[in-house]
């Protein structure tokens, strides 16, 4: 980069490592508390209509599809249509048309969209970001800060420095010849596929291949649709132009079948379950003679992310720890804890500590900023938890509930923060994904500590997160060591959500994704197609080798 002015600041200050967007408090009575008071009110007092959003087109026909509010399900936050199979093929010809002009800008020129953004998420959009996504998504406050707001605009910020580092190594030039890389983006369109539960990762899902040049078709969850498509529109405010990236909510399949049997596919970018992941990877799988190029798969997905709480472990952090990794947003994080491994010497006052919190757990609306927890997403979501909980409450696998275990889904979808004694190290509450707020504890013999940890190595499929609490740094690293292949993200002596961009790049090993560390420098990569150039000074004479001489 040269030295001249670039959003404001010298291209030195501009490639200066952002630092992570300062989490606000919210105290009662203070600025951003009365601020988002306001923004709640104003979207929870209306329904908001939600277009498909294709190039310079606003779709509004038959907004028939709802978006409600988890904790009261008879609200409706947003309406909505799903896009048709016309309209999917119509967003990816209009992507392909953009594409051109778009991947050969260059990268400083989408970076400063990109950082634009950030500033507006972080300013005039901070609330309405926050109040959709606690009011769509059933986020308490700082669940939705932490989330909405703050990680949205680390990924922003973050992946522009990062794509800009990717410029920085310049391959070997000679005398006689120049070599250099185009961080190209790749040829055809990109599908960024949403979860629900964190309005950012739809941001980066779309964003990152934005940056690097490509055109996406964004399809957010169904509930989710608000708090992204406020995304999709700070974009546009920021100056991304149309066409770049299409906002498409769809059924599911619809989807997946359209995008996957297109020729143009150059890559899916996801991040759900393991279901619709392996329906994604089969769909390409079935059409791959063709495609033009070989389309990326980049897939996060769920996981069964467990505590190992050794004899030596401080147990005030394993009982703060397991209990905002079990509870924190309902449990519905990829990363939260479901499984707690804990020594029988400490069971005792870690359940007499534990008991004393979770007695001070309020579940309610989000709009009540004393809330520790709210409502589980939709009624499936309801559905699947209750069925893990009246499995427990059978005694079947030797499983007892210990704590909680109450729902009730007359007003909202409801389930009461529960903790479950398990005795069977097979049974399905250790091995599942269940996805709400809900901790299996298994107590160990002191003594066998370290047969555990081995045995914990390989008991999922997953290999998303997981923590070990141990003062004895000798075990530790021991753990660390056995543990290597079983998760993507290991936390020592901390809990197992949480992942910061730019501090711990995030992402699962095995079923849980194919580990291209969102929020990390590598991430970009995946949605480049670098070209090498190797320009030759001096003419080509000699086709002979000294050797034959
Ligand atoms: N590893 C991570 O970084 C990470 C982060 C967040 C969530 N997750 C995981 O996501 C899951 C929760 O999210 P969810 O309930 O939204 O997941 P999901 O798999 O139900 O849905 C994810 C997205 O896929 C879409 N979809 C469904 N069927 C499809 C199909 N056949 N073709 C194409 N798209 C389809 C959905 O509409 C949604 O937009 C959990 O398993 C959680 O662990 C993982
Ligand atoms: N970044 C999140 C994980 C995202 C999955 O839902 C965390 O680590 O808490």
């Amino acid at each position: 980069m040269n030295g001249s002015t670039f959003s404001g600041l010298t291209s030195e200050q501009f490639m200066k490592k952002p630092t992570n967007e300062p989490i606000l408090e919210y105290k009662k009575g203070s600025k951003e508390r009365e601020a988002l008071e306001k923004a709640l009110e104003e979207f929870a007092n209306k329904t908001t209509d939600v277009p498909l959003r294709i190039g310079t087109e606003k779709i509004t026909r038959n907004l028939d599809k709802k978006q409600v509010m988890p904790f009261d399900h008879k609200k409706v936050l947003a309406r909505y249509t799903y896009a048709t199979a016309d309209d999917i093929k119509h967003a990816i010809e209009v992507g392909l048309a953009a594409r051109g002009k778009w991947e050969r800008l260059p990268l400083k020129q989408r970076v400063e969209i990109f950082l634009k953004a950030a500033d507006l998420c972080a300013g005039k959009y901070r609330m309405a970001l926050n109040a959709t996504t606690m009011l769509g998504q059933g986020k308490n406050i700082v669940q939705a800060e932490i989330d909405a707001a703050c990680e949205l605009i680390d990924f922003f910020r973050f992946n522009s420095y990062f794509a800009l580092g990717l410029e920085k190594y310049e391959p070997i030039s000679t005398e006689s010849s120049k070599n250099s890389l185009v961080y190209r983006g790749l040829e055809g369109f990109v599908a960024a596929i949403a979860p629900f539960n964190f309005t950012a990762i739809g941001g980066n899902l779309s964003g990152a291949p934005a940056i690097i040049g490509n055109v996406v078709l964004w399809k957010p969850s169904d509930t989710a649709v608000l708090s992204n498509y406020i995304i999709y529109q700070i974009l546009e405010e920021a100056g991304l132009p149309p066409g770049i990236i299409s906002f498409l909510p769809a059924d599911g399949p619809t989807f997946g079948n359209t995008v996957c049997s297109n020729p143009n596919l150059a890559a899916i970018n996801f991040t759900g379950s393991v279901p619709t992941f392996e329906y994604i990877w089969r769909k390409v799988a079935e059409n791959l003679g063709n495609y033009t190029t070989f389309p990326k798969l980049i897939g996060e997905c769920g996981g069964k992310n467990f505590h190992f709480v050794h004899p030596s472990a401080d147990l005030t952090s394993v009982v703060i720890g397991s209990l905002r990794s079990a509870y924190e947003y309902q449990g519905q994080k990829c990363s939260a804890c479901s499984r707690l491994f804990i020594p029988e010497s400490l069971w005792p006052k870690f359940l007499e500590e534990f008991s004393k919190l979770h007695k001070e757990i309020k579940v309610g609306s989000v709009q009540d900023g004393s809330i520790f927890m709210s409502a589980v997403i939709d009624d499936k979501a309801f559905a699947r938890i209750k069925a893990y909980i009246d499995h427990a409450k059978s005694g079947a696998d030797g499983a007892k509930v210990i704590l909680g275990g109450t729902y009730d889904d007359s007003v909202g979808y409801f389930v009461q923060p529960t903790l479950i004694r398990v005795t069977d190290f097979q049974s399905k509450l250790l091995t599942e994904e269940i996805f709400g707020p809900v901790l299996s504890a298994y107590v160990y013999p002191d003594a066998e500590a370290e047969t555990l940890v081995t045995k914990i190595k390989d008991a999922t499929k997953f290999g998303l997160t997981g923590a070990v609490f141990s003062q004895d740094k000798v075990f530790l690293q021991k753990a660390t060591d056995i543990l290597r292949d079983a998760t993507g993200n290991l936390y020592l002596n901390d809990k197992s959500t949480g992942s910061v961009v730019g501090q711990q790049p995030f992402g699962g090993a095995r079923k849980s994704g194919t580990n291209d560390k969102a929020g990390g420098p590598h991430y970009l990569l995946r949605f480049a197609s670098p070209l090498t150039i190797k320009e030759t000074y001096v003419p080509l004479k000699e086709w002979r080798y000294k050797s034959m001489d």
